[in-house]
């Protein structure tokens, strides 16, 4: 069966990649093996399960598996063993980028933006969603938009998450390195999943408002959303599915009966916590995984009528974006956060992306700025990153 696993093995040292999760910084270096195939559980799990027998044979040393899986599964995972994983603080870390990783690049682009689709497009999409929600068996559709720009010279990703950190230092950072000339650079503030040992915990968003610098209407706007019946019947929905994807894992789950806020420097969110016990510590985190995502957090719900939804009305591959983003070890422990306020760096090309949950009360041109203020984290990381 060994020939029917698309493994690759190599030693290149300048293959880096990173996660956190705020607190705990893990670098990357080099690859002992390479996953680029089939996102379903149990291909995944065939190769992970050789992967890691072949490196603790070849005495790497705590081996752990790093990468994304797309938002389809039928699209290609992008996984990795790297040769030698690093923690460091965040302070640790910080002088490391500034000595070491980031390398100035002397000419400043201004970059010229190409929305995909156009606002038109976008808030027509949203309207022909808001159709299909009000008479058919729709209940939400997230629909998204990209942001994307010529380079002249290319972007640092090691400089873009060094700005990330300092502008967002509580959120789940990533830099992956997709092939030579890709990377996907990210601080996603929603926890997909995390296992240890028995103990998940799954940390959905969804409910959003933009934030303003004056504090009291601040908080004025945070309440508003606290209240809003609309971002609480689409927070609802995420939490009944994340409730119904991981009880038949657990014995026990708890739920918070409503919703609390958090913030990033942009934006409210509403968040709901869910910890929950599994049954037994051999549930595999791949399988838990397939079954959680995509959640209506990103998709929608009906999930499959969600997605048909989105391949018709969105004019662009969303390829690792709204996937899910981590790291795993041996035993099956791990953090994987869902992959959004992120780019797609390229050797000549930047792209950006963000979503918005549309239910059947959803207005176009509030879906439409509430992606702009999502697609704020990037952008402004990208005014400094040069
Ligand atoms: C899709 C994105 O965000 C998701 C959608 C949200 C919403 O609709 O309110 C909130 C957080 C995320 O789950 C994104 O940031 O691009």
């Amino acid at each position: 069966m060994q020939s029917s696993i698309p493994v690759s093995t190599s030693s290149q040292p300048a293959r880096l990649s990173l996660f956190s999760d705020g607190k705990v910084f893990l670098l990357c270096e080099g690859e002992f093996a390479r996953y680029r195939g089939s996102a379903q559980p149990q291909h995944l799990q065939a190769w992970l399960d050789d992967a890691f027998k072949r490196a603790q044979e070849s005495g790497v040393e705590a081996p752990l598996v790093m990468g994304c899986l797309p938002f389809r599964h039928t699209d290609k995972a992008s996984l990795h063993i790297p040769l030698k994983v690093r923690r460091f603080s965040k302070s640790q870390l910080v002088q490391l980028l500034k000595s070491d990783l980031v390398k100035p690049v002397e000419a400043t682009q201004a970059l010229a933006w190409q929305e995909v689709p156009t606002k038109q497009h976008f808030e027509q999409a949203v309207s022909n969603a808001v159709y299909q929600l009000q008479h058919t068996a729709l209940d939400k559709v997230v629909l998204s938009r990209t942001l994307q720009a010529a380079l002249d010279v290319p972007l640092c990703a090691w400089s873009m998450l060094l700005q990330l950190i300092e502008q967002n230092p509580h959120a789940y950072h990533f830099v992956m390195q997709d092939d030579l000339n890709t990377h996907w650079v990210g601080a996603s503030p929603e926890l997909l999943l995390e296992k240890r040992g028995a103990q998940v915990c799954s940390n959905p968003l969804a409910g959003t408002a933009k934030r303003v610098l004056e504090p009291q209407h601040d908080q004025a706007i945070a309440a508003q959303l606290l209240n809003s019946l609309k971002d609480n019947h689409e927070h609802a929905i995420v939490i009944e599915q994340v409730k119904a994807a991981l009880g038949p894992y657990c014995c026990a789950l708890e739920v918070p009966a409503a919703p609390s806020l958090i913030s990033t420097p942009q934006l409210w969110h509403l968040s709901s916590r869910i910890a929950g016990q599994l049954e037994s510590e051999q549930i595999r985190l791949p399988e838990v995984l397939a079954r959680l995502h995509p959640t209506p957090a990103v998709c929608g719900t009906p999930t499959n009528l969600a997605r048909t939804t989105i391949e018709q009305l969105e004019p662009f591959e969303r390829e690792h974006f709204t996937g899910t983003v981590g790291w795993m070890d041996s035993q099956g422990n791990g953090q994987w956060a869902v992959t959004i306020r992120c780019a797609k760096v390229e050797a000549d090309k930047v792209t950006l992306f963000a979503g918005a949950g549309v239910v059947a009360q959803s207005d176009p041109s509030a879906e439409y700025l509430e992606t702009q203020a999502k697609l704020g984290t990037m952008l402004r990381v990208l005014e400094g990153a040069r």
